[in-house]
């Protein structure tokens, strides 16, 4: 645990190497008081026509007509991601009563640049603007500027292959190549194709579009679907190898950054991370000028740990320098304390924020001047040989260092301050491995499958991904039962599983339990998992929440756990519900959340996406019952979906994964950390110092050969 003594500093080397000219004076907290909503529309205004890439707003609207496919480089902050789809809206891009969609790598950035966006217009989010993300949809029918996540992008594809309300699209933050961006790329390719081959006659996609309003004049008087624009951009990108993906496409570089950010780095190598950003923080707090924090880690354990090191050191500090507030932002973090981090601190305040790397690319937090970046990523990672997808952590690429160090200067200049000697950056990799590369990719053979691409190897990737992996998702997906020996998605199961929106081993568990009468149970169990963080707990509570988050605790492992956290939220809900009404039943309910420990926006979500994939599996038409309190159901259930996840304990108390003899402990948040099961089956399995499997639940490991006799009958594993 790293410590800090008063008075420790970090030495650090500038390497300012901005030629900038001065600039004009950057957005300032302390402005806020006058902000009333003509001020704010006029700063705004003026902002907009200030950003380097206003100055050639008609060159790239051209440039867009001239060129079907156009990939656009440009500095962090010069403006792409807000005002290229404004530009080609009022250049007429949808007059034809087609949308401009701008897909990014992450939902925070989908959210946030859609609500700037919004603003910029002076529109009501969800009208013109808005953007729609897995569960989340706010747009609606007069939307023309539409930001999405690229997965959901891919989704649609699965119902409208021609993407036909879309006239232009916008892949934003392409340098990312998350896996989705590069399935997206490839299907891309192929839509503009049939976009430019089609004809009313011939076109499948025609009765699909009848149905919309003005969707016909989307025909041009040929009779033919408008070409598809598409627009590749980010701030780090190989133009040269984007360019020849698409048959030589045209790559146009948007010169000047807003403002000049200094780069800093440490003048020797950190052997403590964490102890070295605690030190930095304090260091701009105290010795630098107004300004927020943005301190790059690589997950919430670190967020958490830092957060409460920075809680205890500021309470030594005399009161008049205790102004420092602390935002954590991750993923799993409920979307209403993700939004905190856009407010702007009160006057005499400094924010703190502590991110993972979802504030890495397109979003702009406000009042952000410094950036700490400790040049470390937490990534997924998959090895074909044990067919196990893990987290862990690596060393950023230069690509991200620029994104990062590019969340400063946003406002005004801004400092980046590297937690590693410049040497170490000359030796990093241009660009990260693209997620293609090192993910288990049985999702995307599922839904290229369910787009009828059957030969995965021969698609047309920009890097193809490896072929022991393709292999060995599709060994998986077979075993799951979504395949047939031809590799064709198999009727109905393989059909079912690429309808709903989640990981192939979930949707196999929700089509299993209508069969084991424990769908009811199952959507909750999955529900449930996919918002991961349930349980809040702050750290100087630690104790107490022992005791209240044990009366939850079932002895079979954490999905029943899980299910009994719903359930008991669902029953004090509706209790209150009859005595209070509805909305002071949401209010109690989040009362408590609060007092079990129970992060409620989590749970929010959990029953938001509990509604959407059941309303999925009712028009699937499958079975929702339930299995009640005969919770054995369920757990064979469970053995019957994740069997590839099962583990057994070794004498050393560690668990052997059965598919590939890889060692894990169980994770210290479950419950089942201390019982030590004999066969469990787990969700996920993260790497960090150590192995850790996490969501776990006993089974028999008799019941393995029983349920997955394709795995397991002719194999004794238990030796
Ligand atoms: N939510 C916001 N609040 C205040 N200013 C914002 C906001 N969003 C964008 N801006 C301003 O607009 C500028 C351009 O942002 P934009 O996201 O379009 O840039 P970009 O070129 O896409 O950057 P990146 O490559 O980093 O995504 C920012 O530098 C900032 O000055």
């Amino acid at each position: 645990m790293p410590s800090m003594a008063t008075g420790d500093r970090k030495n650090f080397n500038s390497n300012n190497n901005n030629n900038h000219p001065q600039f004009k004076s950057g957005v300032n907290n302390a402005d806020n008081k006058f902000d009333d909503s003509f001020v704010r529309r006029k700063k705004i205004e003026q902002q907009r026509r200030s950003l380097p890439i206003a100055s050639v707003e008609k060159r790239l609207v051209e440039e867009v007509r001239k060129n079907d496919t156009l990939i656009i480089v440009g500095e962090t902050g010069s403006g792409k991601t807000t005002q290229l789809p404004q530009y080609l809206y009022n250049g007429g891009f949808c007059q034809n009563g087609g949308i401009i969609g701008i897909t990014q790598p992450r939902r925070v950035a989908a959210v946030t640049v859609a609500k700037r966006v919004a603003e910029e217009c002076g529109v009501e989010l969800g009208q013109k603007v808005g953007y729609s993300i897995r569960f989340e949809d706010m747009t609606s029918t007069s939307t023309k500027i539409k930001y999405m996540t690229d997965g959901l992008l891919l989704r649609e594809a699965l119902l409208d292959p021609k993407l036909s309300k879309y006239s232009v699209i916008v892949v934003d933050e392409a340098h990312e190549r998350t896996v989705q961006t590069d399935v997206l790329l490839g299907l891309l390719k192929g839509v503009q194709k049939k976009r430019t081959q089609s004809s009313i006659g011939s076109s499948n996609s025609y009765d699909h579009m009848k149905k919309g309003n003005n969707e016909k004049e989307r025909f041009n008087e040929a009779g033919k679907l408008n070409p598809l624009k598409l627009i590749i951009m980010s701030a780090s990108l190989d133009a040269r190898g984007f360019s020849e993906y698409f048959g030589g496409a045209k790559a146009v570089h948007v010169m000047g950054r807003q403002f000049p950010v200094d780069i800093l780095y440490t003048a020797q190598p950190e052997t403590d991370c964490l102890d070295a950003a605690l030190v930095t923080i304090f260091q701009i707090h105290l010795e630098e000028g107004p300004g927020d924090i943005l301190v790059f880690l690589s997950g919430q354990e670190e967020i958490e740990s830092i957060e409460g090191l920075v809680r205890e050191n500021l309470k030594k500090l005399p009161e008049a320098n205790q102004k420092l507030l602390i935002f954590p932002l991750f993923s799993s973090l409920p979307s209403e304390k993700q939004m905190k981090v856009f407010t702007p601190a009160p006057v005499g305040f400094r924010k703190v924020i502590l991110a993972t790397n979802i504030a890495e690319t397109s979003v702009t937090i406000p009042g952000v001047k410094y950036v700490i970046d400790p040049g470390l990523v937490k990534v997924r990672s998959y090895s074909p040989d044990s067919g196990i997808e893990s987290l862990i952590v690596v060393k950023t690429s230069k690509a991200q260092a620029l994104q990062r160090s590019g969340r400063a200067g946003r406002e005004g200049p801004g400092k980046c301050f590297r937690l590693y000697p410049e040497s170490r950056f000359e030796g990093l990799d241009d660009s990260t491995v693209p997620e293609i590369k090192r993910c288990n990719l049985s999702n995307v053979i599922l839904q290229l499958s369910a787009l009828g691409v059957d030969d995965i190897i021969g698609f047309d990737f920009m890097e193809k991904p490896d072929r022991m992996a393709v292999i060995r998702s599709l060994e998986l997906l077979y075993l799951l039962g979504a395949l047939t020996d031809e590799k064709k998605l198999s009727d109905p199961i393989g059909q079912q599983m690429a309808r709903l929106p989640l990981e192939p081993n979930d949707s196999k568990a929700l089509i299993l339990a209508s069969q084991f009468d424990c769908l009811e149970e199952m959507l909750i169990v999955v529900s449930m998992l996919s918002v991961e963080s349930i349980f809040y707990v702050p750290r100087d509570k630690l104790e107490e929440s022992r005791t209240v988050i044990k009366s939850f605790s079932s002895p079979e492992g954490d999905h029943l756990t899980l299910l009994n956290v719903y359930r008991a939220s669902v029953e004090f809900l509706e209790k209150n519900k009859t005595e209070n009404g509805s909305d002071k039943a949401e209010k109690n309910l989040r009362k408590w959340c609060k007092d079990n420990f129970i992060n409620s926006r989590s749970l929010k979500h959990a029953r938001d996406i509990y509604n959407q994939i059941r309303e999925n599996v009712e028009r699937m038409g499958l079975k929702i019952s339930s299995c009640g309190d005969d919770t054995l159901q369920l757990r064979r259930c469970l053995a019957a979906s994740y069997f590839l996840n099962a583990a057994l304990k070794q004498p050393d108390g560690t668990y052997r994964v059965l598919a590939n003899g890889q060692i894990a402990e169980i994770h210290p948040t479950s419950v089942l950390r201390r019982t030590k099961a004999e066969c469990i089956i787990f969700y996920n399995l993260v790497q960090t110092t150590r192995n850790y499997v996490r969501n776990v639940t006993r089974i028999d490991y008799l019941w393995l050969a029983e349920l997955a006799p394709q795995c397991y009958a002719l194999k004794d594993d238990k030796s």
